[in-house]
This record gives structure tokens, sequence and C-alpha cells, in this order.
């Protein structure tokens, strides 16, 4: 598939240098892109700038109707987009599948939501006054997504500001952008006004100079790591940019002694395990009471060892490989580091070379402790290191020992300790016996320097929007 860039309803940069994308499963090249840069994305701007006052005076219900469009388009052609994600990405098809009913599931909450957007009247301390607040979409917006969710993180963002009333500038990951490309393709199909969507692909840096430079675009919204989180953060303060991070995280898992063994073992399983160990909310730090902590390794590493590695593509597969061979490097750098500093390989421990140049084995390590890599930064990738801990006040110190605060996790079947527990954790998201949380109807997003503001949930359309008070003489 050969993906062009879509501006102002049309397909351009046929003319550009090509950047090769790649199946990190094989190696194979399986698409192409232009290598667009801030010429291009000023154009982009240019042409969401122009189709902002129609787009935001139509009414809520006819962006509901393309919003609804749209999504009817995807889920149509789910198996399409499922394969391109799979081949671009390294998901399992299974997953990938998930992944587009869970992007859908943010277009059908925001389309409704669109029309929710309600304003206040606000009792006046004056006879002949009135007070309101109105509000107005933000105007245009850039969104810049990552390489993980190529299509969920998309619609998480693009689908409140549509139903806002906002157009929108799209700069997807360079190793996935034949996913973003073709749900903007499927925006054309419903409909959508010229202008109002626009895709540009190619240097990060350039085309994210100009979307943070370029005064016209009035909000940014970014997922990604929090490194990058922070540069924009940067970029944006010469004028102020509204923005919103969902930026990285380190989650720690947290299971009590009067835990259900099953719910903790399943629950970490899909929590640690999704998307490879690629996704922001993935447990990365599993802190086991002492009770319990030889329970739980010996039932949780017979799940992880029945796992099979292999092609997306194959039915049969659990684990994919990594988005490229950095990824690697870095899981096994943080493997070495924790055995060279005494943790035990309970299950895996090595590159699964067998399978290809980016795989690494799902592992478990045990007999961990805080002065390991493993435990500080975000791994990324199939490892599950766990600790042993022998109070709640202990794992509650460990769990926010970090400058995160995405997600975290508790394992406890008692109520009082629970409550207790999850007051104390300093995250934006937390599981409580579950290990897979992310809905469209929930705000999602970080404490600390996991991000800024909320996606998702009633609260995720509000980044798109001003109040405007208004104060009436009569
Ligand atoms: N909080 C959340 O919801 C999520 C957080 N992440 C975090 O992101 C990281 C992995 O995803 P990546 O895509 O590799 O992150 P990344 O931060 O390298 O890239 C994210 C996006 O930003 C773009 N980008 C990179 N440098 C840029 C710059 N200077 N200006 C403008 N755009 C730039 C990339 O091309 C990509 O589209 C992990 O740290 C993960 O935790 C990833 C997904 C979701
Ligand atoms: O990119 C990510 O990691 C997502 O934010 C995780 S989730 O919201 O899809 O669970």
């Amino acid at each position: 598939m050969n993906g062009l860039n879509y501006i102002n309803g049309e397909w351009t940069g046929q003319q550009l240098e090509q950047k090769n994308i790649y199946n990190p499963a094989t190696g194979d090249i399986v698409g192409t892109i232009p290598k667009a840069g801030a010429k291009e994305t000023s154009v982009a701007i240019d042409a969401a700038a122009a189709s902002f006052k129609s787009w935001s005076e139509a009414t809520v219900y006819e962006r509901y109707r393309l919003l609804k469009e749209w999504a009817k388009l995807i889920i149509d052609q789910k198996e399409e987009i499922a394969r391109i994600m799979t081949l671009e990405m390294g998901k399992p098809l299974a997953e990938s599948r998930g992944e587009i009913d869970y992007a859908v599931s943010y277009i059908d909450w925001y389309a409704e939501e669109g029309k929710r957007i309600y304003g206040e009247v606000i009792p006046s301390h004056k006879p002949n006054n009135r007070m309101q607040v109105w509000k107005k979409p933000v105007g245009v917006v850039a969104a810049i997504t990552p390489w993980n969710f190529p299509a969920a993180m998309l619609t998480r963002k693009m689908a409140p500001a549509f139903a806002a009333g906002c157009t929108v500038v799209v700069k997807p990951s360079g190793e996935t952008p034949l996913t973003a490309i073709k749900l903007v393709e499927l925006c054309h199909e419903a409909g959508f006004p010229a202008g109002v969507v626009n895709i540009v692909t190619g240097s990060s840096t350039e085309i994210g100079g100009e979307l943070m430079g370029n005064a016209k675009v009035k909000k940014v919204t970014f997922t990604g790591s929090t490194a990058v989180g922070k540069k924009l953060m940067e970029q944006g303060a010469k004028q102020l940019k509204r923005l919103s991070l969902e930026l990285g995280g380190h989650a720690p898992i947290i299971i009590l002694d009067d835990t259900d063994l099953d719910k903790a073992v399943e629950g970490t399983m899909a929590s640690k395990f999704r998307n490879a160990g690629q996704t922001c909310v993935c447990g990365n730090r599993i802190y086991v009471q002492e009770g319990i902590y030889d329970a739980f390794i010996e039932r949780f590493a017979e799940k992880v060892k029945s796992m099979k590695l292999g092609n997306g593509l194959n039915s049969d597969t659990d684990i994919g490989p990594l988005i490229n061979h950095g990824a690697v490097e870095k899981v096994e750098e943080h493997v070495n580091d924790a055995v060279s500093k005494g943790a035990q390989v309970v299950v895996g421990g090595d590159r699964n070379a067998a399978a290809g140049d980016n795989y690494y084995a799902p592992t478990v390590l045990k007999d961990v402790n805080a002065n390991m890599i493993v435990m500080k930064e975000e791994t990324f990738g199939p490892v599950a290191p766990i600790q042993k801990v022998r109070t709640d006040a202990e794992a509650i110190q460990l769990a926010n020992d970090t400058p995160y605060g995405l997600a975290a996790y508790v394992f406890t079947e008692n109520l009082s300790r629970g409550m207790k527990l999850i007051e104390n954790l300093d995250y934006g998201v937390v599981g409580w016996n579950e290990g897979i949380v992310s809905a469209a109807q929930a705000p999602f997003g970080g404490m600390k320097e996991s991000g800024v503001g909320r996606e998702g949930g009633h609260q995720g359309i509000e980044d798109f929007l001003e109040k405007q008070y208004v104060s009436i003489g009569i």
C-alpha cells in the first residue's frame, strides 16, 4: 500500500521522496509514504484554517452524521484495516481487530457527546443583567500520534475534535502511517468537507516544528513519549499553545496476599502482554506480597510459558515482534542489567532470533529489586519483573517512587485495603482486580510526568472547546 498525504480534499505527495514502511515481523517493505516537511504542513494548516468557519457552524447533527458514516466505513473495512495494522506494526490480527473496534468506540462516543456540548446560565447579581457561559470550538487542531495503537490513538483525538467543530491536521508515527492514511481515506469517503481533515507524513521535527510554530494551529494533542512531550511543551510556550499530552508510563501492579489468585494472574497477563508489552499502561513493575509470592510466580510462569511467539498474521500467535530492532535492544538491556544485579530468569530472558530479528521472548524475572533499570525506566516490551514486598505501605512507597503517574493496578479482595491503597497511589488510571481498563466512556490520562489533560469520557471533548463568559445587559 503506497500511502499519500491528504490536504484540502486532495491526495498529494506523489512527487516527493518516498519513505519505506517495513513489516517488523519479516523486514519486508509493506508500503511507502511521502517525505513531507514544513512547506506541505503549512499548506495543510491553511486548508484546515480555511474550512474551520463552515465546519464549526455546521450543526452538531451534521457532524454526528459524518462521524457515524466514518465509523460505519471503518467497521465495513475492518479486515483490510486490521491486516494493514498487523503488517506495519506487528500486533496479532486478533489484537488489530480489537483495536479497530476500540477505535470506533471513540467515534461512536464523541458523535453523541457533540450533542451534549451544553453552556450555562448563571444567576446574576444585577436586575438588568444576564450571565451565560458559551462553548465554542478551539479552532485548528494538530494531532500527533504514536505507533503502538495506530487507529485508536488517532480516533481518540480526531473524534472529539470533529464533534466539537474543530478541523484537524494529523501527523502519524513514521513507523505506522498506513493505518492512519486508510482512516483518513474513509473520512474522504464518508464525505467530510475538504480541509476538515488533513494528514502529512515525513520528518517529525520539521512537521512538528511547523505545527507548534504556526499560529493558525490553536491546539496540539500528542500521544507518545514523555521526552517528546516535554519538547513540545517547550516549543508551545512561545504562543501558549493549548496542549494535551498523553505520555509515557511505568505502571506498578500490586498483588496483596488476600487476592483471588486467578484474577491476579489473569489480570497481570492481560496488562503485561497486551501488544507485546508495548502500551503506555502495561504493567512494568510487579509487586507481590510475600505470603503469595511463590504461588503467584508458579501460576503466572506457567501461563507465560504457553504463549506463542510469531508472525501476527498467524492465527495462533500470542506475541508478535517488537516495533523495531532498537526496541529489542532496549528490552535486552533491561533484562541483562536485572540479571547482572541478581534477578533470576524464570521464563524467557532472551531474543527469539529463530522467530526473527525483532522478537523477544515473553520473560518473567523474580528476585528483582529497585536498583535495576527495569524497575526505573519504561521497558515497552514483554518483560514481567517481580519484586517481593512485605506490607501495603512498602508497596505504596515503591509504586509511587517514579516520575510517571499514568496507570497502576491493585489486586485484593479486601474492600478497605483496596480503597486505602488506591487513595494513596498517584496515578490517573487505576485497575482494581482488572488488567485492561481503557474505554471510550472513561477519562484516560496521567498525573506527574505522564501527561496533561484527559482523553475519553465527557471530559475528553472539553480540551477542544473554549469557554466564553458573556455578561448581558438587558
Ligand atoms: N500515554 C499514552 O497514551 C501513550 C504513551 N506512549 C509513549 O510513547 C512512547 C512510544 O511511542 P513512540 O511513538 O515511539 O513515541 P515518540 O514520542 O517517539 O513519538 C510519538 C509521535 O511523536 C512524533 N514525534 C517524535 N519527535 C517529534 C518532535 N520533535 N516533534 C513532533 N513530533 C514528534 C513521532 O513521529 C510520533 O508520531 C513510549 O514512551 C510510550 O509510553 C505511547 C502511546 C500512548
Ligand atoms: O497507546 C497506549 O498505550 C494507549 O494509551 C493504551 S490504551 O489507552 O489503549 O489502553
